[in-house]
């Protein structure tokens, strides 16, 4: 979502686990929620499903259908591009023939505003997943994906963005906590109450002001725990192996809008956001990510590593896994020598790792520990290739989707796995 402010409130409440920030609530921030709500004299709030920055989501049952839906409420008088974004790429276009992932972009169902102690909040009502890959992930010991799976879910990645850049979008935050499983639709069997029964009753928790002071005015007396509707990664069978994409709030049109900021996470950004800040990003910035965000669902650590990293340390990170920048950001690079020779070389003998140890560390050595599928030479060889011209350096010599779809590893390792999903 463009142009708001990111900053947090000093503490006031006492913090709570898994719950957003009281704090968030005031003039400007979330509209409170209590479950057992009806929204816009048609959804009946069940629980909770999440929160983020810009908002909270929420898992409601339309009263109309029948139907379980997620609503997405965002933070007051937020700039809501995602909703035109997503409604216009729900438009048929003749030319979107040949394209599956449009069938991976959720459709908007609704949107309605409501009014409340925090101001205007817009309110999109869309399908509710399952759980984020990256939720699936944290569940489980492994944070493995078994291997069929990961190609599956690998491949709908792609498609969903060759869908997005065939019209034009970029999504602008391709990581896998905004990819997300599918619920199978006999969740919509379930009354409320049986749903409580299989995942249990909400969470609640009571927000408490310090030093004994009353809740201030929107403020809801209480948080909920969002509802876990999945398993751990592992346990994924390849039949639910199906996902959509979310969180459109990054998304723009390069026709459109010139960005030249990247709001992804740090360890996922590509490297003109350090190098090029003043030319807009566009479609290559979503390659960059999107090979970073397929290493995560095919491996067990991220392909690029480091705990609220500075930029140099990502820019080192770059170097030590795919070798020495372009002879212009060499130079520009100022902090190349705290790691580096003029040779690109490693000042520390045997510091430094390049993509082929990181694909042994991260996909293959977990996969047989976990004693899982690991991946054949050939497939290895076909796979590699594809992440390298994705992660080229400079934007306009990366891989299009276009080319990543028609890649080796996608038509021979990838898409006939998911053909299996499909049948
Ligand atoms: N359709 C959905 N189905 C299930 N859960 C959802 C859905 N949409 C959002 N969520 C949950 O809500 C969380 C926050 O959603 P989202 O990332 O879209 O919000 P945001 O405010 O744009 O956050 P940020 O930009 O900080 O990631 C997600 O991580 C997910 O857990």
């Amino acid at each position: 979502m463009d142009s708001i402010d990111k900053t947090y409130a000093p503490v006031e409440y006492m913090p709570l686990e898994d719950i957003e920030r009281p704090e968030r609530y005031r003039p400007g921030g979330y509209h409170p929620i209590a479950i057992g709500d009806r929204l816009s004299d048609r959804y009946d709030v069940v629980h909770k499903l999440g929160f983020g920055t810009y908002s909270t989501t929420w898992l409601a049952r339309d009263s109309n259908t029948k139907k379980y839906v997620a609503i997405k409420i965002a933070i007051a008088e937020a700039n809501i591009l995602e909703s035109k974004i997503l409604n216009s790429l729900a438009l048929s276009e003749p030319s979107d023939e040949g394209y599956p992932g449009k069938a991976l972009i959720p459709r908007v169902l609704d949107i309605f505003s409501l009014d409340g102690p925090n101001g205007r909040h817009t309110c999109l009502v869309t399908e509710p997943g399952m759980m984020a890959l990256a939720e699936a992930r944290d569940a489980s010991y492994t944070r493995l994906f078994k291997l069929p799976v990961a190609k599956a879910i690998a491949a709908q990645v792609i498609q969903a963005v060759a869908f997005l850049h065939h019209r034009g979008v970029v999504h602008a935050d391709l990581h896998s906590g905004n990819l997300m499983l599918r619920l199978p639709n006999s969740i919509d069997e379930l009354f409320p109450g049986e749903l409580y029964e299989k995942y249990g009753q909400p969470n609640v928790e009571q927000f408490v002001r310090l030093y004994g002071k009353p809740l201030s005015g929107g403020v809801p007396t209480h948080g909920v725990v969002p509802i876990s509707l999945g398993k751990e990664s592992e346990l994924v069978p390849l039949s639910e192996a199906k996902i959509f994409v979310t969180d459109f709030g990054e998304s723009f049109l390069p026709s459109i809008t010139q960005r030249h900021h990247s709001n992804t996470p740090g360890i996922l950004a590509p490297p003109e956001t350090y190098f090029m800040p003043h030319e807009p990003l566009s479609f290559p910035s979503d390659i960059w990510t999107l090979a970073c965000t397929l290493w995560e669902i095919i491996g067990q650590r991220p392909l690029f590593e480091g705990f609220n990293p500075s930029s140099d340390w990502m820019i080192k990170e770059h170097v030590d896994a795919l070798g020495k920048l372009p002879c212009d950001w060499w130079q520009k690079w100022d902090a190349r020598q705290r790691w580096f020779t003029e040779e690109a070389k490693r000042t520390y003998e045997g510091a430094g790792r390049q993509l082929a140890n990181r694909f042994v560390d991260s996909i293959q050595e977990p996969r047989r520990e976990s004693t899982m599928e690991d991946i054949g030479e050939a497939e290895k060889s076909a796979l590699l290739a594809m992440l390298r011209g994705m992660l080229a350096f400079k934007p306009n010599e990366r891989l299009p989707v276009t080319e990543i779809i028609e890649s080796q590893w996608m038509l021979r390792w990838a898409l006939p796995v998911l053909e299996k999903v499909a049948a």
